[in-house]
């Protein structure tokens, strides 16, 4: 309601002024919200600085103008730059995306440095330093107007085609996997996003929409030359008003914009002729404010204000649902087989000729001492590191034996896997959390949200629905990583240390949960250093040691083999002892 009536602000109070440079204010605060909120797709959901987005504006100015210059109208010259530009950030981002933080937002300021060169270099078609200009013919079909308020309209339209756009994909299942790949890469990877796709469709967007304002900006000043179009102030302006307004947020950059532009202009009109610079110094100062009061930006600081955390109906109090008991079902064929796993990493021999079979609706248990390589068996069995030799076959739904090679190929084939160090999608909700899983078998938001709330439910997360992540207990966070992964209906659940640092209430309430899971026909590799848990879960358990599998049987026996209670019980008796 409060959006609708600042949107509608933005065009009315133009209109019932009449003034041109109020339009010219208002149109220039239409145009840097829609490229704010552009710019937020990449830099705010996927979390990749650009500070080199004016290459975008750039492409479409000049597109646009070098069309309108063969006679073609900007209409067209919108979509064609918005096209290119599309490409051209596909082909510059997808080696960049290796660069994370400083480094990726370097490396877009040189891409930016790239392009002004080259259109200060190609003179004949850009007119190179001395710009482009317009041929003065007015009218809608050129985008070029004696009023100023056929333009006000049209920016008001681009900008809010974007924030449609950018709203749409937030609430989209492209959105959450944006924000979980900027969150957790490996999980979001282990839910079978790919990750690398989804931040160049990211890139692609938010260039083509970045271009299209680019062209209606070039009609608007009538004149272009590289270094005002392909320029870093410009691009770090629009970076500025969505972290002001609130990066990652979808209306944040609409609001730090309305807030700072008009700030801006006016401190210009009104102190640049009385004392040369100092507009500079009062925006300086304000954002300086802002960053210092409000570092998450308005929106959020905005947000913590009127949040209430408000406890669902009926929710349980922490404690995962008890199921009906259900008969458990005997234990099948081969549904996993490691088969001669070998790694090296540099000289150290971490995994050795490690050959095992997980059965269809086992639990096996694997055991060994710190640095025995056992968490580099479960990144081979899950695709994120590949065998040097050796190879991981994985039975599919059909019953045919497959070798997946990638974390996506795993969890397509309905393997899932949690981290020994909990990876969670901190500044999402619980809820969005486990619907980054649910994804996997309900492509629709709503299905998954109705998903979630039941996995919630069944994990006694239910109380924390609408919590964020990142303000967990670490009962709470280890469940949730459960939760996320059992939400993708896995057939094979590897199990990384997951009872590691849970109180003895907890460690109870985890064991019966995994009780549930397996009865439930789910097959489960489970890493533990808890014995009890070990000993109360496994069918079969292994011992890993110095990367070789020294022993395989039943627990019982296991825990008596003389090499075992040598390489690992001993020791953590000894060590209990002297505790
Ligand atoms: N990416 C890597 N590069 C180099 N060495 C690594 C890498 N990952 C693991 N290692 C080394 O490989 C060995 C096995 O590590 P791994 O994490 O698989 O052991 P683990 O049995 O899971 O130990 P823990 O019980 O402590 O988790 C260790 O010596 C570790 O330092």
């Amino acid at each position: 309601m409060l959006l609708m009536f600042v949107l509608l602000a933005l065009l009315v109070i133009p209109m019932a002024i009449g003034d041109a440079f109020v339009y010219h204010i208002f149109i220039t605060i239409c145009m840097f919200a829609g490229l704010a909120t552009a710019w937020n797709i990449v830099g705010g959901y996927a979390g990749q600085l650009s500070l080199g987005h004016a290459v975008f504006y750039g492409i479409g100015a000049y597109v646009g103008m070098l069309l309108v210059s063969a006679g073609i109208t900007p209409w067209i010259g919108m979509f064609a730059g918005a096209g290119i530009a599309a490409l051209v950030a596909v082909a510059i981002s997808y080696p960049c995306f290796r660069l994370h933080g400083p480094f990726f937002a370097l490396a877009s300021i040189a891409f930016l440095e790239v392009f002004r060169v080259l259109a200060l270099h190609f003179g004949d078609i850009t007119g190179g330093a001395t710009g482009m200009m317009v041929p003065l013919e007015t009218g809608w079909q050129w985008m070029i107007f004696r009023d100023r308020l056929p333009s006000l309209v049209i920016a008001f339209g681009l900008m809010l085609t974007t924030l449609a756009v950018a709203w749409g994909l937030r609430r989209h299942r492209f959105g959450f996997y944006l924000v979980a790949t900027r969150e957790r890469e490996s999980a979001a990877r282990s839910a079978g996003i790919g990750t690398v796709r989804m931040r160049l469709l990211a890139v692609a967007v938010s260039a083509a929409l970045t271009a299209m304002i680019g062209t209606f900006h070039a009609m608007y000043l009538t004149f272009i030359e590289p270094s005002s179009v392909f320029s870093l102030t410009f691009s770090i302006q629009i970076a500025m008003f969505a972290l002001i307004g609130g990066i990652g947020t979808i209306f944040g950059p609409l609001v730090g914009t309305i807030l700072l532009v008009p700030l801006t202009e006016l401190a210009r009109g009104w102190l640049g002729a009385e004392a040369l610079g100092l507009h500079g110094f009062v925006y300086g100062t304000v954002l300086v404010l802002a960053v210092l009061f409000m570092p998450d930006g308005i929106m959020s600081a905005l947000g913590k204000l009127v949040r209430k955390r408000a406890t669902a109906p009926g929710a349980s109090e922490g404690a995962p649902r008890t199921a009906e008991s259900v008969e458990r079902p005997a234990i099948g064929g081969a549904v996993l087989k490691a088969e001669n796993l070998d790694k090296h990493f540099g000289g150290l021999h971490v995994t050795n000729n490690v050959s095992f079979t997980l059965r269809e609706g086992e639990v096996l248990g694997v055991i060994g001492p710190n640095g025995a390589g056992k968490t580099t068996v479960f990144n081979m069995l899950s695709g994120f590191l590949k065998p040097d030799s050796g190879r991981v076959l994985l039975r599919d739904a059909d019953g045919e034996f497959r070798s997946p090679t990638s974390p996506g190929d795993f969890a397509r084939l309905q393997l899932g896997r949690t981290f020994q160090i909990v990876q969670p999608f901190a500044a999402m909700t619980v809820e969005e959390n486990i619907m980054v899983g649910a994804f996997h078998r309900h492509p629709r938001v709503a299905d998954a949200r109705r998903a979630a709330r039941e996995m919630a439910e069944r994990m006694g997360l239910s109380r924390h629905l609408d919590d964020e992540a990142r303000g967990l207990p670490v009962g709470a966070l280890k469940r949730l990583e459960i939760a996320r992964v059992m939400a993708m209906e896995p057939r094979v659940l590897l199990l990384d240390e997951a009872m590691a640092g849970i109180n003895r209430a907890d460690l109870r309430q985890a064991i019966e949960l995994i009780r549930e899971i397996r009865d439930t026909g789910v097959s489960i590799i489970a890493i533990e250093h808890v014995m009890q848990a070990i000993m109360s879960l496994s069918d079969r358990v292994i011992v890993i040691n110095s990367g070789e599998v020294i022993a395989e049987g039943e627990p019982d026996a296991v825990v008596r083999d003389e090499a075992v209670i040598e390489a690992y019980l001993g020791k953590e008796s000894v060590d209990a002892e002297a505790a």
